[in-house]
């Protein structure tokens, strides 16, 4: 008899290769939420179980090659601090191997799925290790190319968000996977702004992703307020849907207040099951006003599915301050001397303070040199390049 946990992987797998368009793959987005406390995770977990969600997601990552020196040391004043300088407050909130052995442990215990995004290198390899059913890039990653290279190799499905980018660098994510026979993963629509403002939700994107790479399962990922315009992405045609989750949307911590709390998650579990039920869950995208029709209008819904916005994927205004804190530049990966020719090697994706040349032009600068001399883990930037 197969275990949930094979029925879970199962049913993500029938999504992504579109064997099956009549199901909604949940992710409880538990994130940082946990305040760094493994009982208040597990608790969560709990909750995300019993509001009937698929799957729980964490976020992993290795301080050390996600990020630069001075970008762990720079100080991070914030309400949702919690350490003096950035690095210390990543440090806090990251659970060690043990701890995430230990809540695989008690997901399978309760039969949920567990997985967590890969922030870097290193944690790509620590989630393979531990057997999760499928891997998220976070959009922080979704430009950084050699991590994608390498994430496409592994036999294992892969859920990519595509917040804060072009669509220019969602063409190189797919080219990628293609290069690499991979055809085991999933694009998330996704706005890097916390809360997303509806205006800016973009849902019309899902129909574009969904005509522009046809054979790929298109999923959202929303960071937006309540949850009646991720039920609008639903009908629209996303078949993996993650939300942050949370106890306790007034807690410390930056994601609290665009997460769902358990009675939410219910609702939208709800929802789901409603949509099933009348059939409005199949493999095409429902229009705009089939939807408003639906969900019965309102001025924020509207927003988040005008036409004309869905168009172009652009890095929005709301997402520069993520852009900013988040997104990655090529840094050197080692000293590097004057005139040298840059080789892939000599290259690695952090987030870099100050910021480099953006992830997604790594290709663009191997072969070039250098006018000047780059120190390990200092950011490249354009007027170091002798054009
Ligand atoms: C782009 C990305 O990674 N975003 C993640 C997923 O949505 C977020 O959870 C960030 O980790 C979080 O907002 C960072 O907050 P702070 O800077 O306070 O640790
Ligand atoms: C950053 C992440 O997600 P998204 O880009 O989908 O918000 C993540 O899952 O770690």
């Amino acid at each position: 008899m197969a275990s949930s946990s094979d029925r879970l992987l199962k049913m993500l797998l029938e999504i992504i290769t579109k064997k099956e368009c009549n199901e909604v793959y949940l992710i409880a987005e538990i994130g940082q939420n946990h305040q760094g406390c493994l009982e208040t995770a597990k608790s969560m977990i709990l909750e995300a179980k019993k509001a009937g969600c698929n799957c729980v997601k964490f976020q992993k990552s290795d301080l050390k090659a996600k990020f630069t020196r001075s970008a762990l040391n720079r100080t991070y004043e914030s309400k949702h601090s919690w350490g003096k300088t950035y690095g210390e407050h990543k440090e806090f909130l990251e659970f060690s191997k043990e701890q995430y052995q230990q809540l695989q442990a008690y997901s399978n215990e309760i039969k949920i799925g567990f997985t967590a995004s890969a922030m870097d290198e290193p944690s790509l390899d620590f989630l393979v290790d531990l057997k999760v059913p499928f891997i998220k890039i976070g959009s922080g990653d979704a430009n950084n190319f050699p991590l994608l290279t390498k994430a496409a190799s592994l036999n294992i499905p892969l859920v990519i968000s595509t917040g804060m980018q072009t669509m220019q660098t969602v063409d190189k994510i797919v080219e990628i996977m293609e290069q690499a026979g991979n055809n085991q993963y999933a694009l998330m629509h996704c706005v890097s702004a916390y809360p997303t403002p509806p205006n800016d939700c973009n849902l019309q994107m899902i129909a574009t992703l969904m005509q522009r790479y046809p054979t790929v399962t298109i999923g959202y990922s929303g960071h937006e307020l309540g949850i009646r315009i991720t039920e609008a992405a639903i009908l629209t045609g996303a078949r993996i849907v993650e939300r942050h989750f949370t106890l306790d949307k007034n807690q410390k911590g930056s994601d609290h207040r665009c997460s769902l709390d358990p009675s939410e998650m219910c609702s939208l579990v709800r929802c789901i099951n409603e949509f099933k039920h009348n059939a409005y869950i199949s493999s095409s995208s429902l229009s705009a006003d089939q939807v408003v029709t639906i969900l019965g209008g309102g001025k924020q819904l509207e927003q988040a599915l005008q036409e004309g916005n869905g168009k172009y994927k652009v890095i929005l205004e709301s997402e520069l301050p993520c852009r900013h804190k988040l997104g990655k530049s090529i840094v050197a990966a080692r000293n590097l001397e004057v005139r040298q020719q840059i080789q892939a090697t000599d290259l690695a994706i952090k987030v870099s303070e100050p910021s480099g040349i953006p992830a997604e032009k790594y290709f663009d600068i191997i072969g070039m040199r250098l006018k000047d001399s780059v120190y390990e883990d200092e950011p490249i930037t354009e007027n170091m390049l002798i054009p």
